[in-house]
């Protein structure tokens, strides 16, 4: 693994969210404060509902604290940054339908103007990914895993600042994890800072950092 440096890439302070409940306002998000450095990988543990795709949604600027402040490259994130800035594998995906896994992959390289041998780009981390027979298909035409190793693809391929990825192991067979912990250890050690969220403990064995999310707080 290698050295991370000091400069924080995505640094959290303080940041709350609550959210409606019949019974009166859920808070969730009680004060959160991390850093994440260029070439480290974090991961995020907590139980089921603790508040990590919540807090996901704050870091990449999909959704807005009540309090509290969320930098990417030492830039205030007050809406969704640049993907090759602070790129994303939601939990919920995010693939365009109407495009081919390759094509998804390809889209945020296209989106920024980085056209530099985009299909080889392409075709070396689906490749990596273990999918790289499924890049003409489209997601409709594979499995859930698959679609999910497509969208960590397509965040990873820009070698963003910043990578994001909510339960990237979540929806996959044992055979297919390494080639996920590998692609995610990979684009740290080239320098992007990597948060992920998780509930499997073999993801935390390729961490730098292990951290958890408790009663709305990081707890190391
Ligand atoms: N948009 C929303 N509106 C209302 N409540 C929400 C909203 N988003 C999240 N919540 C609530 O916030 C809490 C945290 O949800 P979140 O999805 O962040 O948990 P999580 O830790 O990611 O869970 P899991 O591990 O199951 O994915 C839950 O109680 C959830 O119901």
């Amino acid at each position: 693994m290698s050295a991370p440096s000091t400069q924080p890439e995505l640094t959290a302070r303080g940041l709350t969210r609550a959210f409606p409940h019949p019974d009166g306002p859920l808070p969730v998000l009680k004060g959160v404060d991390l850093d994440v450095a260029a070439g480290e990988l974090v991961t995020v543990s907590g139980r089921s509902g603790s508040g990590k795709s919540a807090l996901f949604a704050l870091l990449c600027g999909f959704d807005r604290p009540d309090s509290g402040t969320v930098t990417v490259r030492g830039r205030v994130v007050d809406s969704a940054p640049p993907w090759r800035d602070c790129a994303v594998l939601p939990q919920a995906l995010g693939l365009s339908a109407e495009l081919t896994l390759a094509e998804n992959v390809a889209l945020p390289l296209r989106l920024s103007g980085d056209s530099a041998d985009v299909d080889a780009r392409v075709a070396d981390v689906l490749g990596e990914l273990g999918i790289g027979a499924l890049g003409d298909r489209y997601p409709g035409e594979v499995s859930y895993g698959q679609q999910q190793r497509a969208a960590l693809a397509r965040a990873a391929v820009g070698r963003p600042a910043v990578l994001l990825a909510d339960e990237p192991t979540a929806h996959l067979d044992h055979g297919s994890i390494p080639a996920v912990l590998g692609l995610l250890r990979r684009v740290a050690d080239t320098g992007t800072a990597v948060l992920v969220a998780t509930h499997h403990d073999q993801v935390h064995t390729i961490a730098d950092r292990r951290l958890a999310l408790v009663e709305g707080r990081i707890a190391a």
